[in-house]
């Protein structure tokens, strides 16, 4: 059947094709269903979406992601023509069902996720069913291996390419935007590729965003790291393991990211960059992706182990994960926490703490120095850390290289302490819910100010947090959320009365 083509203006990276119920009938296919797309030479696979009110019959609408790639423009006339599903849809359910997957099972799958044969229901089923039953080490390394494999990798020609990698789940954790400069400052090459949020209110690629362009092609991340020494580009822009950022939207609206996923999605990006030395920061505590530090030991393991049959070099760091790093939440405010603290050389203790840890382990690892945080602190401590962000700034194409000139929400408030104790707990969890209703990590500007950690005295009327948002409205629900999920728990000083009183101090 031959239809003329109309842009559908949402659904922005989907393939999506939208048909009338008549037409729809006409080919014998129903919402949810499969058809082949061509035109001329090209071809795609897209997911039916039976939308009478928005096409006409006789014509279609295809997102603006689909017309990019089948190179036409509107009132092109392409030919659609129903598949069946495939094959892979059948592996996903004998996951489902709790079966371990072949080799070719797991590259059919990965293979189908970049090529779009498989839509978003099933990708979450496969996505969901990794969450419940899991895989075992082979299964894993296979789907690494896939991820690598169906997408396009790097060879340095000079230079020991190290990265770090963060297993995300803890609020505030902007410590790449200290590492990368750091570790760049040393002369190791470090192109670090970084994926949009996926549990929290904002990824590295989010928050880098704030200050340059991070839609990198391979090439330019090649040119880049070559040239100066690093990057920190949004892996999914790239070719590098794309079926990575696939699994990521479909994970980022369930708030989920199954051990499975986790690994092979970091390591499919390290490895396709070559990289020899890789740290992994994987934070640990109440509230994270790993309440405790023996799943956090096993964790590492399978990185380390995972590392060895990919040929990496893996070291792992189980940082402290039970309350946000540094104060700032959401992609504009992590931005200028980070910018500030490389431009005063003074912040957030464990945003600087956690950065020259890991930046020392590295520097360690490729054999820069015996004392990786010392040199490490020297590094941020003389400024030119912060001079390499500029650089890097500079060279992706930004222009913001001062921390006062980030623009952030203009919409305000200030949660206060209607009570004097001390901070008992922070709730990471509800933070983000917080920071993500005021619209992060879409909305830049929008996130979480944290004017109270842990074991901080407050007194009735102190500021607790700061809500900021780009629009008035949520802001109104995420000061709903605020105050019906507290983002922080106060306790008196006095936790027990008569009969068994008990006076706890010291905090
Ligand atoms: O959204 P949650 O689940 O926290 O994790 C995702 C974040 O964690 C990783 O951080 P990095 O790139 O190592 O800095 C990812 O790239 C992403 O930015
Ligand atoms: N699943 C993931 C967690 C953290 N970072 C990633 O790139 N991917």
């Amino acid at each position: 059947m031959k239809l003329k083509v109309k842009l559908i203006p949402f659904y922005v990276n989907d393939r999506i094709i939208a048909i009338s119920e008549n037409d729809a009938k006409e080919i014998g296919v129903r919402g949810g269903d499969r058809v082949r797309v061509s035109c001329g030479r090209k071809r795609v696979i897209a997911e039916v979406k039976v939308i009478s009110g928005l096409v006409e019959q006789n014509e279609c609408g295809l997102t603006k992601y689909l017309m990019e790639l089948l190179e036409i423009e509107e009132e092109a006339v392409v030919e659609i023509f129903p598949v069946p599903k495939p094959e892979s849809f059948n592996y996903i359910r004998k996951k489902i069902f709790g079966h371990k997957l072949t080799k070719d099972e797991i590259y059919a799958i990965i293979k189908d996720t970049v090529d779009g044969s498989l839509n978003e229901v099933e990708l979450t089923a496969f996505v969901a069913s990794n969450m419940l039953r899991s895989m075992d080490f082979d299964e894993i390394e296979w789907m690494t291996r896939a991820m690598i494999e169906t997408g396009e990798t790097i060879t340095f020609e000079r230079g020991i390419v190290v990265d770090k990698h963060s297993i995300g789940g803890v609020p505030g954790n902007k410590i790449t935007l200290l590492i990368v400069p750091i570790v760049a400052s040393s002369g190791l090459l470090i192109p670090k590729t970084a994926s949009r949020a996926i549990t929290s209110a904002t990824g590295t690629a989010d928050t880098f965003e704030v200050l340059a362009d991070v839609n990198l092609t391979v090439d330019e991340i090649k040119e880049i790291t070559e040239r100066v020494g690093r990057v920190i580009a949004w892996g999914g822009a790239t070719e590098i393991a794309p079926a990575d950022d696939i699994i990521i939207r479909v994970e980022h609206p369930l708030s989920i990211d199954p051990k499975p996923q986790l690994l092979a999605s970091v390591m499919a990006k390290k490895g396709s960059v070559g990289a020899k030395h890789v740290v992994i920061d994987i934070p640990v505590g109440k509230g994270s992706k790993v309440p405790g530090v023996e799943k956090g030991r096993e964790l590492a393991n399978d990185f380390v182990e995972l590392g060895r049959r990919l040929g990496l070099n893996v070291r792992c760091a189980l940082s402290y994960g039970g309350q946000p790093v540094g104060r700032a939440i959401g992609p504009a405010l992590e931005a200028k926490e980070a910018l500030k603290t490389l431009e005063e050389r003074k912040g957030s203790s464990s945003l600087i703490e956690k950065s020259l840890g890991l930046a020392g382990i590295l520097l360690e690892m490729s054999g820069k120095t015996s004392n990786g945080y010392e040199y490490a602190k020297e590094i941020f401590n003389s400024g030119k850390a912060y001079e390499k962000l500029k650089e890097i700034i500079l060279a992706q194409g930004g222009e913001i290289t001062k921390a006062d000139d980030v623009p952030i929400g203009d919409k305000v408030y200030t949660l206060k302490a209607t009570k004097e104790g001390a901070v008992e707990e922070v709730y990471n969890k509800n933070i983000v819910k917080i920071a993500r209703t005021a619209g992060a990590p879409k909305d830049k500007g929008a996130g979480v100010y944290l004017h109270k950690k842990r074991g901080e005295v407050v007194k009735v009327g102190d500021p607790i947090i700061t809500i900021y948002a780009e629009k008035e409205w949520k802001l109104d629900n995420a000061i709903d959320v605020a105050l019906q999920e507290k983002p922080v728990e106060i306790t008196g000083m006095i936790l027990d009365a008569y009969p068994s009183y008990k006076y706890i101090g010291g905090r």
